[in-house]
């Protein structure tokens, strides 16, 4: 028998694994790892972060990703070679950062790797299915770091009628649901999603979807018009400019914010070209920072709409508002959703006792942990809308 299977079904034997979260997002800043060790499963699982970073990628690096990210027409060779050089430069990552900690390869059970999302296809109409590409093959990282690797999370939940996104739920329900209190965990990354958690604990109750931009517009447009700028550090940019309501009201009647939910979205539709047509179109005429002012505007309020138009029970509960990821940063845009949302209390999701930037890269540690462990034992094998499967493929490292 391969000793490799043999040292999986160890692996699922164990009282606890250290599993290496994986999570590259779409702003493409770098890789973000999360060493955690994992106990137990489903809503008995217990984590504990062991250690934590986020690792920028090279500036030219970061420019070959840009070339096919969510692009209708790219050069083919070049996507090729990212999906091998990608799964090298993460696992010369790993080998670093597991040096920098003082840990051993050998010590870590299986890494969990995301990839980097090239193209998100949520397909709402015709005949064709939901797609989503997340490349960084991990055949690689295994066979480089001698690591049992775990990959590709998104098209089992495809198989399973989702959207391939997004998969917050099973971590935000597994590690922060809370009987006697109502949740809702909102992650502002390049797009907004949130997980609503009822404090029934019921799985049935659970709702989860994208809400549209976190921080892809305002990122793509502050790269563009302020050379040199990442992004719109402090809101420092847009506090100086006025809200343009016209534009606020023509992106908010966008047909994706007209859509059912739940739906997932990215870039390939949030993006500079969009906006420039709903300007030209309207024949609008604002200057950078007003156009920042009204993209944090949005942001604020999509979100906001989301919460009040899906969450049935939103007027007459209490609710906690827990939010993660670089959004959370943004002062201006935590003040607009503390103002948009008085009856709810907004806390930063550090107060889980997870690192906020951290958080992703958890995510896909306990999918991973899921993966290995889960007895399938579980009759509801839904949490709200989402399959409950058994997520990732994996790769052995010999
Ligand atoms: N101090 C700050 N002020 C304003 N914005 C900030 C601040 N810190 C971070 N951000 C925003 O957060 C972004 C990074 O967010 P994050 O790391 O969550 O992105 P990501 O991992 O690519 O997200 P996702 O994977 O969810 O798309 C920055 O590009 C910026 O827009
Ligand atoms: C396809 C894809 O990579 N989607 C990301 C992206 O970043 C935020 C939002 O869009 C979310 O849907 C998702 O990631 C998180 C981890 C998720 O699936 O929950």
């Amino acid at each position: 028998m391969n000793p490799q299977i043999t040292q999986l079904y160890q692996i699922a034997q164990k009282p606890s694994r250290l599993i290496l979260g994986l999570m590259s997002g779409t702003s493409l800043d770098g890789l973000d790892l999360a060493l955690c060790r994992f106990s137990g499963f489903g809503l008995k699982t217990q984590v504990e972060l062991v250690k934590h970073h986020t690792i920028p990628y090279p500036e030219e690096f970061k420019q070959s990703i840009r070339e096919v990210f969510a692009k209708d027409q790219i050069h083919f060779p070049s996507l090729s070679t990212l999906n091998a050089q990608i799964g090298r430069l993460h696992a010369q990552f790993i080998l670093d950062s597991l040096l920098s900690w003082g840990i051993a390869p050998k010590e870590v059970d299986a890494i969990a790797s995301h990839g980097q999302t090239v193209m998100h296809r949520p397909m709402r109409s015709g005949n064709l299915p939901n797609s989503t590409l997340q490349i960084g093959d991990a055949d690689h990282i295994a066979h480089l770091t001698g690591i049992i690797t775990l990959s590709d999370f998104r098209q089992k939940h495809i198989a399973g009628g989702g959207e391939g996104a997004p998969l917050a739920v099973y971590g935000d329900y597994f590690l922060f649901s809370k009987k006697e209190e109502h949740r809702i965990l909102l992650n502002i990354g390049g797009i907004g999603n949130f997980t609503y958690l009822s404090a029934s604990q019921d799985p049935k109750d659970i709702l989860v979807t994208d809400t549209g931009p976190g921080n892809t517009l305002l990122d793509a447009y502050v790269r563009q018009h302020f050379p040199g700028f990442h992004y719109d550090k402090d809101a420092r940019l847009a506090r100086q400019g006025i809200l343009h309501i016209p534009l606020l009201d023509s992106l908010l009647n966008l047909p994706f914010f007209n859509e059912a939910f739940p739906k997932s979205t990215g870039p390939e539709y949030f993006n500079l070209e969009l906006l420039n047509q709903v300007i030209h179109k309207n024949g609008y005429s604002l200057t950078p920072v007003d156009t920042l002012r009204t993209l944090t505007e949005l942001t604020a309020q999509s979100i906001s709409n989301a919460m009040q138009n899906y969450i049935p029970a939103i007027q007459t509960i209490h609710c906690n508002l827990i939010v993660s990821g670089g959004g959370s940063k943004n002062p201006l845009l935590m003040e607009r959703l503390s103002k948009i949302n008085p009856k709810m209390k907004v806390v930063e999701s550090d107060q889980l006792g997870i690192a906020s930037e951290a958080k992703e890269a958890v995510l896909f540690a306990l999918l991973a942990n899921e993966t290995l462990m889960d007895d399938q034992v579980a009759s509801n094998r839904r949490l709200g809308d989402s399959p409950w499967l058994s997520l990732g493929k994996i790769s052995l490292p010999n």
